[in-house]
Formats: C-alpha cells, structure tokens, sequence
C-alpha cells in the first residue's frame, strides 16, 4: 500500500513539474513574442548561459534573429525614466535572490521602500563635495599605478588590465575598507573578488537554481550554508569586511572618531546610520510620500561595503582597459586627448577642478562604453503588477530585458558609423541617442557610482598620458576577446608604454 500511495505521490508531482515547466518555457510564445525553442527543464538558460559569451553579446545574437521584441528594444527610457514606479525591481537569478526584508541584501538588490531609503544613503556618497574628499587618495592611488606600469619598461608589451583591477581596488579598499595608503599587488583582495565575476554560469547550483526557481529560496539557502563550511572565497569577502566593521566599532567605543582621519571613509558614515530596523514596517510604508529616514541596520552596514568591493572595482578596471586599446590602436586619439590634458592641467597637480574640465578625455570614455557596453547584465526591471508595456500584456514579477548593445550599436540612432570608434560625435548628441546612451543604465536607479568611475579614469589617464604614450605593439591584440557572462570584459589588453616626446 505504501509504494503504492509513494508511487502515485510522485508520479503527480513529476507531471506537475512537467505541466509547470512547460507553462514557463512557452510564457512568452503564448504572449505573441517571438522567442527561442528552449529545452522543457533549462528553459532558455541553455542558450544564454555560455561561459565563453558574454550575456550581452548573447542578447545580441537573439535580437538579431527574433527583431525587436528580443527584447523591447526603443522603449528603455520609458522602463528605466518614465515608468519607474511600477518597474522599480532589477531581475535577479534565484540563487541571488533576496525578500524585501532580508538585512542581508545590498542596495542594487532592493526595491521600494527600502530601496529608497538605502539609495539615500549611498547616493550623498558620490556627490561632488564627498568626490573632493577623497580625491587625494584617487590621486595617491594613481600615482602609484604610474609607478607599477612604468616598471614594465618600454618597448615591451604587457596586459595593462591587471594593472587597472589593482588600482581601482585600491581606491576602494582605502575608501571603503578603512585600507591605509595604497597597497597595490600587495593584497589578495582582487583575485578574491574577481571570483564574483569569473563564475560560470553552468555551475550546477547556479543552473538549478534557475532552472527551478520554485526551489531557488531552498537550494540558496543549501549554498549559503555549504559556503559557510567550506569558508570560500564569497565568504573570505564577507569575513574581511565583518572584521574590518567590529575592528572599528570598537575604535570608536575607545573614543575614536571620523574627524581624526583626513578622509571619513564609508565605514564611518554608514556606521554613523546605524540604528535597528523594523524592515516588515518599512515595507508597507507609501513609496511616493515616505518619510526617508536615514538609518542603516548593522547587517546592511557591511552587506553595502561588500556591494561597492563587488561592483566598484570591475566594471571601472574594465572601462580603463577598452580605452587603453583604442587609444593604443588610435594615435591621433591619443594625441588629441594628450593635448587636452597639457592645455588643461598643464603641469599642475590634477585637482577636482582640472578633472572635471577634461570634455574630450569623457567622450574618449564613453565612446568605449557604447562599443563595449560591460554591464548589460543589469539593465533589466521586473513589473510590480499586471500592466500593458509596450503593447504587451504583463504579470506581475514578468521582466524585461533591455538589449543595451543592440541599442548602443544602432545605425537608426548612431549614424551608418556605429561600428568606428568616434569619440567626437559625444560632443554633440542628439536627444534621441542621449536617450540610446544606456552604459550606466538610466533613471532614479542609475548606475550610483557613475561619478566616481569618470573621475578614477580620468585620474588615471592623466597621470600617464602625462609621461607615456600607449602604444600598441606587435602583442597587441587585433581584436578584442570579449568574455565574462555578467560584466563584459576583454580577455586581454596588450600594450606598450613610450616615453613622450620620444616617437
Ligand atoms: C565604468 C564603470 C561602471 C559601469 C559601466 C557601471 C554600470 C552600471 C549599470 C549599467 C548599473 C545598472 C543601472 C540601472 O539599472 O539603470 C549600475 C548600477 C550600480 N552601480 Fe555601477 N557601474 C560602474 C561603476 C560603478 C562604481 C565605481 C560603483 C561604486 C563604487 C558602482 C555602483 C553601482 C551600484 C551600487 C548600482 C546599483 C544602483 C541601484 O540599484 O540603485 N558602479 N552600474
């Protein structure tokens, strides 16, 4: 009897997974949009999720083949601007899922309420007056980059993106971490963290995780639980920045405050916030007429030094990296931007002020993050109930995907020179491609460290363009190999350093 009832249980709940998975795979098709013929178990994971190409470039290729509606392609800035209320939420795989009132989530996994009150938290941090304050250290870090590079020697190539990793993870161990001084090739802190971005997206329990996202809450719960045995590298991270907090917690029950320091660093001002929350309140409160109190739980404290080491370091290192081809690979460029640099700093030392007048040297930045837009990843919204958005019929918690390549590489919106490398045309943008331009996404959730990313890369170019010319040599790679499936990297950036003035 007992097989028999076992039999007949499991049975039901193999057809129910089968009609459940099912109904997913073909969610879309039913809606009228045109979309891949995905495996019943993976659904369209298999396709996406290929270690050796980037997510972005995958979006690409199904743009391509299915038009438009793979994904809505125009309607970016009525997701990310206009509509923002109802697509507040960023789409996240199960496995890095978290509630509304999990302490343990970071600002770019929240929404809502909370999402208000973290983001008005973090958001004074990029001002230009908190950008001044830690701009020595910027310059410090810098320096000691040129430092690295130039031991290199001339007239021998090397991969200039490792350098690049070591000095944006610098600025933000120092600004966030409480690291004194610069510490550059010093620390394990970047093959750490590089881990974030180096996973493989058919790693079996990121796989299930997604292919099953019933049993996504349970197979994280499983990981985390694993990862806390095993002390992996995500938890060497957490543990780094759990110390970091308790060491200055107890700095300051002894006494010491943020005003002993030349630059308060995050620490101290998220520390500052600390209060406990009453996160199941919160989320019932008004979004559009809270009250924004700007108040951190202790968990919240350390979940937020751990977001800026993940997504502060990367993403800007890669950035330096694309520039430093093109301006290998493009002399005139490079002369054009070194004559910026002489006419605006001269041989002063490079402030806030001198910084922010360098125009050409940000369209050189931002033309390399049209081609290369390396963190596509993210630009997606979940709707927070059932709406009609671009003439289709949504659910709640159905997401859309914006193709930011796609958009970025658009003859309609870029002219038939979308594939060239044309700085110029970021001196005199149309509203339409104003609209197009999506590197840092757009909106109330607009990339939060966008400032602080200009300004490293502005740092670090005119501290070495000052001395050196990048130059490419016979290493030097044709094209780039893209990889990476959330941030898009180059596998590799191979240049050479030349002392001005000695072509
Ligand atoms: C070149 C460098 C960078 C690029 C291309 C980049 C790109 C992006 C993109 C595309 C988003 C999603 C925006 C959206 O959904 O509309 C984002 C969000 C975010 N970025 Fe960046 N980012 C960069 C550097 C940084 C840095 C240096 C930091 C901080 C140290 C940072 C912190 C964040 C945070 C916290 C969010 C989530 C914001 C929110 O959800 O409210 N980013 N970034």
């Amino acid at each position: 009897m007992i097989p028999l009832l076992l039999g007949s249980l499991l049975t039901i709940a193999i057809i129910g997974y089968i009609y459940y998975a099912y109904q997913k795979v073909s969610y879309w098709e039913r809606k009228g949009i045109p979309s891949l013929k995905a495996p019943i178990f993976t659904g369209s994971l298999t396709a996406i999720a290929d270690p050796k190409v980037p997510w972005s470039a995958s979006l690409r290729k199904y743009t391509k083949k299915f038009g438009n509606w793979w994904p809505i392609r125009r309607k970016a800035h009525e997701l990310f601007v206009t509509r923002f209320e109802e697509f507040q939420k960023q789409k996240r795989f199960p496995l890095i899922e978290t509630s509304a009132e999990d302490p343990s989530a970071h600002l770019g996994m929240t929404w809502g309420p909370r999402w208000k009150r973290l983001r008005s938290i973090v958001a004074p941090q990029f001002s230009n007056q908190s950008l001044k304050k830690i701009l020595p250290t910027i310059r410090d870090s810098a320096n000691h980059l040129v430092d690295h590079i130039s031991k290199n020697g001339e007239g021998k190539g090397f991969e200039i993106q490792r350098y690049f990793q070591e000095y944006t993870m610098d600025i933000i161990a120092r600004v966030s971490m409480g690291q004194q001084g610069s510490k550059q090739f010093e620390t394990d802190l970047v093959p750490i963290m590089k881990t974030f971005f180096d996973r493989d997206p058919r790693d079996p329990i990121f796989y299930w995780a997604s292919a099953m996202p019933v049993f996504g809450k349970y197979i994280r719960m499983g990981f985390f639980l694993v990862m806390s045995l095993v002390k992996n590298s995500f938890m060497r991270a957490v543990s780094l920045i759990e110390n970091a907090v308790k060491e200055r917690k107890e700095q300051r029950a002894n006494g010491a405050s943020s005003n002993d320091k030349e630059v308060a660093d995050y620490i101290d001002l998220f520390l500052d916030a600390e209060e406990e929350i009453d996160f199941s309140e919160e989320k019932k409160q008004n979004f559009k007429n809270m009250h924004v109190k700007r108040h951190l739980h202790e968990r919240e404290v350390i979940m937020q030094l751990l977001m800026f080491l993940i997504v502060g370091f990367d993403t800007t290192s890669n950035s330096l990296a694309y520039v430093s081809w093109y301006l290998a690979k493009y002399p005139k460029i490079l002369k054009k931007l070194q004559e910026e640099i002489e006419q605006v700093c001269g041989d002063e030392e490079l402030t806030y002020d001198n910084l922010n007048e360098l125009k050409y040297m940000d369209c050189v930045i931002k033309e390399a993050l049209r081609l290369n837009p390396l963190g596509v990843f993210v630009s997606s919204r979940v709707a927070a109930h059932r709406c009609e958005f671009a003439g289709v019929q949504l659910e709640e918690g159905d997401s859309v995907q914006i193709d930011v390549f796609s958009i970025q590489y658009s003859k309609e919106i870029w002219g038939d020179d979308v594939e060239e490398f044309n700085p110029d045309r970021f001196l005199n943008l149309t509203a339409d491609q104003k609209e197009a331009y999506l590197a840092f996404g757009a909106g109330p959730r607009q990339c939060v460290g966008m400032r602080l990313a200009y300004l490293e890369q502005r740092m670090a170019f005119a501290a070495l363009l000052r001395k050196y010319d990048i130059v490419a040599g016979p290493e030097t790679e044709k094209e780039l190999q893209l990889q990476g499936w959330t941030t898009m990297s180059p596998k590799s950036v191979t240049v050479q350093i030349r002392k001005r003035g000695m072509e």
